[in-house]
Formats: C-alpha cells, sequence, structure tokens
C-alpha cells in the first residue's frame, strides 16, 4: 500500500471542495518589492509563507516555482522546502515546479528528490519535461505512483516557443504534442480502471494554446490525469480561452495563475483568488460538474 492515498484521487477531492484553481507561488524580484519583502531568500520565504497562509481554505492546490527559490542558493532551497512543509500543514496540495528531466537512470535521482517518500523537496506532484524521451520518465512517473504522489508532464505549454518542439510531427503524421498525451494516457489506464477519478500522471496544457490541442490531434478528454493549464492572468487567458480549450475535459483542468493574484499582495490575494475560484465554478457547472 502507498503511504498515502493516490494523487488524482486526492487532487479529485481537493477540486471537489475548494474548485479546480491552482495558485503559483512565483516570487518575481518585482513582487517581493512590491511586498516589501528583501530581495534574499528571507524574502522569498516570508512571501511564500504568507501565501500559504492566505490561501488556506480558498484553494485545493498551489504550485511553488522552484527557480525563484534556487536562485537564493541552499538558503533559497531550504525555503522552498518550508513551503512544501507549511502547504502539507494547511492541508494544501502542493505542486512543486520544477520541470526536471533527464537520461532513465539520472530521473531515478530526481525521483528520490521530488517524490521520495521522506524527501524534504517532495510535495504532492512535480512537473517534468518529456523532452528526452517519454520513456525517461518513467523511473520517475513509477515512484510518484508507488508514493501516492503525481507527476505532470510538459506537452503543449503556454509560451509561444514552445510550438516549436511540441507541434513538430512524427514520420507518421502523429504530432509530438499528441503522443505525449497518449503515453501519459497508457500510464493512466490501470489507476482508471481500478475506479481512480484520475490519473497520477497528468499533463501540462497552456491556457493560452487556442486550438492547438484539436489541430495536434490531441485527445484531451482520453489522458485520464488532471490537466494544469497555466497561463491564466498575466499570460492573458480567462474562463472562456479555458473552456475552449479544454471542451470536452473540463472536469479535469487545473488552471493555474500567479502574477495576477500574488500582486494583489499578502492581504489582498485571497480575495482575489476567490474570485477566479468562483469563476471557474462556473466552468464546471457548464460542463455539467459537480462541485458546489
Ligand atoms: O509548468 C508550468 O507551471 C508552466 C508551464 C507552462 O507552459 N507555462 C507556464 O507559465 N508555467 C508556469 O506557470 C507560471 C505562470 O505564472 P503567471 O504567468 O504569473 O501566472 C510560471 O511559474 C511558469 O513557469
Amino acid at each position: 500500500m502507498p503511504p498515502r492515498a493516490p494523487f488524482g484521487r486526492r487532487l479529485a477531492a481537493a477540486i471537489d471542495t475548494y474548485g479546480p484553481l491552482c495558485v503559483g507561488i512565483d516570487p518575481h524580484e518585482e513582487l517581493l518589492a512590491a511586498w516589501g519583502l528583501p530581495s534574499a531568500a528571507d524574502g522569498v520565504r516570508e512571501f511564500a509563507l504568507r501565501t500559504v497562509e492566505a490561501l488556506r481554505d480558498v484553494v485545493g492546490v498551489v504550485k511553488p516555482q522552484a527557480a525563484f527559490f534556487e536562485r537564493f542558493g541552499s538558503p533559497g532551497v531550504a525555503a522552498l522546502e518550508e513551503t512544501i512543509a507549511a502547504c502539507r500543514a494547511a492541508g494544501l496540495l502542493c505542486i512543486v515546479d520544477a520541470k526536471r528531466g533527464d537520461i532513465g537512470s539520472t530521473m531515478g535521482g530526481y525521483a528520490s528528490a521530488y517524490v521520495g517518500e521522506d524527501s524534504p523537496l517532495a510535495g504532492d506532484a512535480v512537473t517534468v519535461s518529456p523532452y528526452l524521451g517519454f520513456g525517461s520518465l518513467d523511473p520517475l512517473i513509477e515512484q510518484a505512483r508507488a508514493t501516492g504522489r503525481g507527476v505532470f508532464v510538459l506537452a503543449l505549454t503556454s509560451n509561444p516557443e514552445g510550438a516549436q518542439v511540441q507541434h513538430a510531427r512524427e514520420a507518421n503524421g502523429t504530432s509530438v504534442a499528441a503522443r505525449i498525451a497518449a503515453e501519459a494516457g497508457h500510464r493512466n489506464a490501470a489507476e482508471l480502471e481500478a475506479g481512480e477519478p484520475l490519473g497520477s500522471v497528468g499533463l501540462v496544457v497552456g491556457a493560452t494554446v487556442g486550438s492547438a490541442p484539436r489541430d495536434l490531434g490531441m485527445d484531451l478528454a482520453a489522458v485520464g490525469g488532471a490537466l494544469l493549464a497555466p497561463g491564466l492572468g498575466a499570460q492573458g487567458a480567462g474562463t472562456d480561452e479555458i473552456r475552449r480549450v479544454f471542451a470536452g475535459a473540463e472536469h479535469a483542468v487545473l488552471p493555474s495563475s500567479s502574477r495576477e493574484i500574488l500582486s494583489a499582495g499578502p492581504t489582498g490575494l485571497a480575495v482575489v483568488a476567490q474570485r477566479v475560484q468562483d469563476g471557474l465554478r462556473d466552468l464546471r457547472r457548464s460542463d455539467g460538474g459537480t462541485s458546489d
């Protein structure tokens, strides 16, 4: 038995309780200044812990972006570890946005770091990059499943440069993005057959990608894992864009927003997050969803 319930089950329960919004914890330089915090490990630590505290009971999921912690070296990494622990204590699911990806044997090392049972850097899920081949991720995916954790695999990223790689097609005409979606779907099949609401292997599909999933032949509804959708807010996407990109798969979408919410400051961010959350509950209702 894994030490905790499977990630997909825990995520589905969090979405049912709070709604689908994930808030990114991205302590940008400008945001630290606007919050009156120093550009130092202590500043990002304070920023992240205040954000976690403010979001308790407003959202079910947060996503600290590792880069903004790592830039301060080991004290910054310690601040990330403290943030992960604070999420656990607050009952928030924590997706560590580290976007790791390497050859399979090295992925075993990343697995120990980000989904290892007792690792201080392990949240509830981690973002990974499949551009060394999807199979290279398997050591991490297997360990994540064994510890009740999840993985979000980049498929169609929110930035315009992503298309150069992700829209490319294999000799048989299959797009890279569709192949990644299909590979994730295979890895979720057993959990879904066992009755889990969502598999442990999610995808990252930007809320800004428009008709690309359809144009590229991706079957998002068949992935069976959650669809993390950054790009909401600061990158220009709103609920309408999400509705269009994820038509037919709305039940699995986890829209994510960082700067739009964090720029409201430590005392205002909960109100903004609640407003965004409320708009997204409507999205689920329009899909016949049950989250009330
Ligand atoms: O994996 C991610 O979270 C991610 C994937 C992607 O395609 N685009 C994307 O913006 N992100 C992350 O989502 C966050 C977006 O932040 P805002 O644009 O401030 O909402 C950043 O931490 C990005 O690194």
